[in-house]
């Protein structure tokens, strides 16, 4: 089984292959376009960037895609980290999941409302320049207990189990 990430991004690579590696699957980190905005601002937006990722894989030729996409999402409570996860097979099959959500702080919303991207808003918080690499804002923001790999990993699970679920 050909599976790719539509990334490049090592969190979101990691956390596909810490899920599939036991099921055999062998899974490469792909660049392909999200078709969304690099900073994508609704939970709709984000989900649709996922199954982009997911499609582009597919366009290329793998028998499995996965996207994964971190996004934010306004509510009357602040600016929530949202992120959604996309699994679409060659045949056509599609899942959906998301992960799990945390309020940023306003400091970090403030500036992502003004039109930087979360990465680079964390990266000068942190003043870790490759952040969104490792632990992400969710790392951060929990105390390192739920890094941006573990959060991922998750949602990969949701997307592998649905689809075995099928077969
Ligand atoms: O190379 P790609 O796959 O695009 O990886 P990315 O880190 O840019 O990730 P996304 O495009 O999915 O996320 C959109 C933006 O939100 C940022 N982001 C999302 N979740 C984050 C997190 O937990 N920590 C840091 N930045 C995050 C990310 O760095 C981007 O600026
Ligand atoms: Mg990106």
């Amino acid at each position: 089984m050909k599976v790719a990430v539509g990334s490049r991004n090592p969190a979101k690579i990691r956390s596909v292959e810490t899920i599939v590696d036991s099921i055999g699957w062998e899974v490469e980190g792909v660049d392909v376009p999200s078709h969304v905005s690099p900073q994508p601002f609704s939970d709709d937006e984000t989900r649709k960037g996922a199954y982009n990722r997911a499609k582009g894989c597919i366009a290329l030729g793998y028998d499995i895609g996965i996207g994964l996409e971190g996004g934010v999402e306004e509510t009357e409570e602040g600016l929530f980290l949202s992120n959604w996860g996309s699994l679409v097979t060659k045949e056509g099959q599609t899942y959906y999941a998301s992960g799990a959500k945390i309020l940023l702080p306003d400091e970090v919303s403030r500036s992502v409302r003004a039109g930087t991207e979360l990465g680079d808003v964390m990266a000068s918080f942190t003043d870790q320049q490759d952040i969104s690499k490792k632990e992400g804002a969710v790392g951060v923001f929990s105390a390192g207990y739920v890094t941006r790999s573990d959060m991922f990993a998750h949602v990969v699970k949701l997307l592998v189990g649905q689809y075995h679920y099928d077969k």
